[in-house]
């Protein structure tokens, strides 16, 4: 008997030491991809600091298709357009869904935020939302807002242009609010928009630090409070972002009960068509923090981008101002319909999202079934990246990646991947219409006003370099502040912008409803200047 038990045990022993031997190790017919350590896999050759340059780097070894494994989970990397297209395109019924992200899909948000949402049913009745107000057609009617929001960004630049970098963030969460709840923020440090960005950087902060440690060592989900330090930065980051939401709603009900014109915000629309849409309680509070998290700073980067990139670069610069003076004139500020007639402006952003995308490893998809690509199978379960950093600097798909070079997307002829910037298919990103539309505004309008040009030292009289890769750490992509000079063109720009700028007060007036005070201040201080 006890003979028998000592085989028993001992086979156990042997299963669980064969099992342990494998975790962390790459299965057969997985794409190649970095030798792996005992147990951690390929952990620690992850860099916490922009590590879609290392995954750039694996691309270069090991081609279009390669994984990794973390501890004992599997990510597949895609860099070239036939993966992408055969496994996220084609393949999209089966790579639609997110892996589970325990933290935030589950404990923060119970499955409610599209984002990290990987409930089919609340996808599928979240993106329905998302469609209706975001569609290209509905798009265009947000221009009026987006228009008058610009004016006020060339006018602030033209009066200080040291603070272009929060004018262009103040721009989005200001377009943000005011689509959302039909609330301005005529101001960066206005109260609800200084506890958007304390919420942003604190999520930040859990998704770089915490988030993936708790869908690995699941003891940590239930540890008290006293022992580990997520629940607590969890809870307060709930807090602020319940705080946020409840607060603009306020606003937005006080309006309401006062009868005051309505402003077609998407909250409004939800509220009048509450059976509709069929929005939980949470859901109410989800969707419109959902609106501003991946609304606001994704677009104030992308512009920002565009800006660092064109800092030293006289000759785009030239060949810009002279198609917008050609198209355009000096006598109105450019509208979304010229863009038609901008190919080389519309060239300008491109080159930008190529060179710096927003998301430079995209969002995770999950496969839920099993689908094989070049001789290698991608399994159920596993995690699937669209490399878009990597794409947009390959040089067989880009002559002279590293170069901005705008031209390259002139000639037809001359066909050029796609990298994605926006994701892809099931899930690619409701808000890119509106986001395009914002972009292309704002960066047209900054070039027909000014000459962008780097800051000038006054002690050496030198131009103050920029280092174009000195970007912050977090979900999105977005240069760290830097110095750039707005110099006006010509004096009669000036009195273009003021004039479009009175123009648009009424529009700006109807998201003024139920301002602090403090900002009701500024903007009769601001407008009895005009
Ligand atoms: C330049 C600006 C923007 C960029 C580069 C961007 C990029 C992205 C990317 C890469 C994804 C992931 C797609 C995927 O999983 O394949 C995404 C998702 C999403 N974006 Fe955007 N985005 C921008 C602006 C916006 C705006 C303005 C909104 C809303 C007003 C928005 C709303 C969303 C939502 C709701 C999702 C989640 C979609 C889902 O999971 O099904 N985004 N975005």
């Amino acid at each position: 008997m006890i003979y028998l038990f000592d085989i028993l045990a001992l086979g156990v022993a042997a299963w669980l030491a064969y099992k342990l031997a494998l975790y962390g190790r790459r299965e057969k017919n997985l794409p190649p991809g970095p030798p792996t350590t005992f147990l951690l896999g390929n952990i620690p050759d992850i860099p916490s600091k922009k590590a879609f340059h290392a995954f750039a780097g694996w691309a270069r070894e090991y081609g279009e298709i390669y994984s990794l494994k973390l501890g004992h989970k599997t990510t597949i990397v895609l860099n070239s357009p036939a993966a992408v297209e055969a496994i996220m395109e084609k393949g999209s019924r089966v790579t639609q869904d997110r892996p589970k992200m325990w933290l935030f899909d589950h404990y923060m948000y119970d499955h409610d935020h599209l984002i990290f949402s990987s409930v089919p049913s609340k996808v599928y009745q979240l993106r329905r939302v998302f469609a209706t107000f975001l569609n290209q057609t509905t798009a265009q009617s947000y221009l009026p807002i987006q228009n008058a929001e610009s004016c006020q960004l060339l006018y602030d630049i033209m009066f200080q242009p040291d603070g272009f970098f929060t004018g262009v963030k103040r721009f989005t969460i200001s377009l943000m609010f005011s689509l959302t709840y039909g609330t301005r923020a005529s101001r960066i440090d206005t109260p609800l928009a200084a506890l958007y960005y304390e919420a942003a950087d604190k999520t930040n902060e859990l998704l770089a630090d915490r988030s993936a440690s708790l869908d690995f060592v699941l003891i940590l989900r239930v540890m008290p409070s006293w022992m580990v330090s997520w629940r607590k930065q969890t809870d307060c980051l709930n807090a602020q972002e319940r705080q946020l939401t409840s607060e603009l709603m306020q606003k937005l009900s006080s309006r309401r009960k006062a009868r005051q014109v309505g402003t077609n915000s998407f909250m409004e629309q939800i509220l009048d068509n509450s059976k509709e849409f069929g929005l939980t309680d949470n859901m109410m509070h989800t969707l419109p923090l959902l609106i501003l998290q991946a609304g606001a700073d994704t677009t104030a980067c992308a512009m920002l981008s565009v800006i660092l990139l064109l800092l030293g670069q006289d000759d785009v610069l030239a060949k810009a101002h002279a198609e917008l003076d050609a198209v355009v004139g000096r006598h109105r500020l450019p509208v979304l319909s010229d863009m038609e007639y901008l190919p080389y402006i519309r060239a300008i952003i491109k080159e930008s999202e190529r060179l710096r995308p927003t998301n430079p490893l995209g969002f995770p998809h999950a496969a839920t079934e099993d689908q094989t690509y070049a001789g290698y199978v991608v399994p159920a379960g596993v995690t699937v990246l669209c490399n878009t950093w990597a794409l947009g600097h390959d040089p067989t798909l880009f002559t002279d990646p590293e170069n901005f070079s705008p031209e390259r997307w002139l000639d037809p002829a001359d066909r050029h991947a796609d990298t994605w910037p926006f994701g892809i298919s099931r899930r690619v990103c409701p808000g890119m219409h509106l986001a395009r539309n914002s972009v292309a505004l704002v960066i047209t309008r900054l070039l027909w006003a000014f000459d962008i040009k780097k800051k000038i030292d006054p002690m050496s009289g030198c131009p103050i370099e920029v280092d174009t890769l000195d970007y912050a750490e977090g979900l999105v992509l977005c240069p760290n502040k830097f110095q750039a000079d707005f110099i006006l063109r010509g004096r009669e720009s000036a009195e273009t912008i003021r004039h479009e700028l009175r123009e648009a007060i009424p529009q700006l007036e109807m998201h003024e409803g139920s301002l602090e005070q403090s900002d009701k201040d500024h903007i009769q201080h601001m407008r009895t200047a005009l």
